[in-house]
């Protein structure tokens, strides 16, 4: 059950007072290079506990996902979204899982509006009846799940050298996304921001993806070279000054990761991780009438997990309990219902 405890969270004030457009800020995003990882371990874990703590994104590069890959998973997506809408809708987003096609539904707390995008989800324990078919699109099913547990290893090895920092065991994180537990719920999202025409791009009160924190302990984002659009604005920025808060657009190249911490990592840290305020601003006129794809994977703890930092700074909450209150307050259509 959803309950309307959702507003209660502090991270939800937060984005709702980050809706406009704001300024716009040079920023490097912190590049971190993970090649012969087990070597190099100690000087990675400064580097990402570095970008971690300050600005809450980097972006990885030899990071042991083959590009070929990547570009696989963009293709197959791209066919998906090609399908027409009644093929789609027969793999709906069930509601307050993670799973399946949901186009437009997502309201962000900072916007109001809905983002101009459609996306499915695969979340593993409840894609039963969402995948396409072998006749609907070939090798779908197979090539996303590899996809998934690619990118699920990846993120543990990330989350590894945090817990090895925060003082946790080394695969204290591996066994909270524990991958093959019922109550996993990873999720891989593949997204399709629209193109828009002329109307659409006067709106103001439009975003491809309105400005929000993540809930899960770690984000993925896959992006292609020549599909811009990510914006950041790290948290010192938020306040700033008059003029608004500072965003800081994010340069996509389909052979590096961009990461961010989310939300349930910032509480699993006692607040030493930032999870940082992004968006997808709306296109250029030149670039109004080309799609834009990403995929991201969020690594969201199992449900059953216990959220709650070595300081005890917040009460402890499950990672169920966390999800639920941030899904309900995201996509209203699941929260009139469930309420
Ligand atoms: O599409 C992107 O580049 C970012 C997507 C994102 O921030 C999200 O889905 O949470
Ligand atoms: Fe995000």
């Amino acid at each position: 059950m959803i309950t309307s405890t959702h507003d209660t969270l502090q991270e939800l004030q937060l984005e709702r007072t980050l809706g406009g457009e704001g300024r716009e800020a040079e920023r490097e995003i912190p590049l971190i290079d993970l090649s012969d990882f087990d070597t190099r371990r100690d000087e990675i874990i400064d580097r990402l506990w570095q970008a971690a703590t300050d600005v809450g994104f980097f972006q990885l590069v030899n990071h042991g996902i083959a590009t070929a890959d990547i570009r696989q998973a963009f293709t197959l997506a791209e066919e998906f979204f090609a399908l027409p809408d009644a093929t789609k809708a027969r793999h709906s987003l069930k509601q307050g899982q993670n799973a399946g096609w949901e186009f437009k539904s997502q309201v962000r707390p900072s916007t109001q509006t809905a983002d101009q995008k459609e996306s499915y989800q695969i979340t593993l324990p409840h894609m039963e009846g969402l995948w396409p078919d072998q006749v609907t699109l070939a090798e779908f099913q197979r090539i996303m799940l590899d996809f998934e547990h690619q990118a699920w290893q990846l993120g543990m090895r990330v989350l590894s050298c945090f817990a090895e920092r925060l003082g946790f065991e080394r695969d204290f994180f591996t066994h909270a996304h524990a991958r093959h537990a019922p109550d996993y719920q990873s999720t891989l999202r593949l997204l399709h921001y629209l193109p828009l025409d002329r109307d659409a791009l006067a709106d103001a009160s439009l975003w491809r993806a309105g400005a929000h924190t993540d809930f899960d302990c770690l984000t993925m984002v896959f992006q292609r070279e020549g599909q811009g659009g990510l914006q950041v604005c790290p948290g010192h920025e938020v306040a700033g000054s008059d003029e608004g808060p500072a965003w800081s657009s994010v340069v996509p190249r389909d052979d590096i990761i961009t990461c961010n911490i989310g939300d349930m990592l910032m509480r699993w840290s006692d607040d030493a991780l930032k999870s940082t305020l992004h968006r997808v601003r709306m296109p250029t006129p030149e670039e109004a009438d080309k799609p834009r794809y990403s995929m991201a994977f969020f690594c969201q703890a199992n449900k059953d997990v216990t959220i709650q930092g070595p300081l005890r700074t917040y009460p402890p909450i499950t990672a169920h309990d966390y999800l639920q209150q941030r899904i309900a307050a995201n996509f209203h259509a699941v929260r009139n219902k469930d309420a």
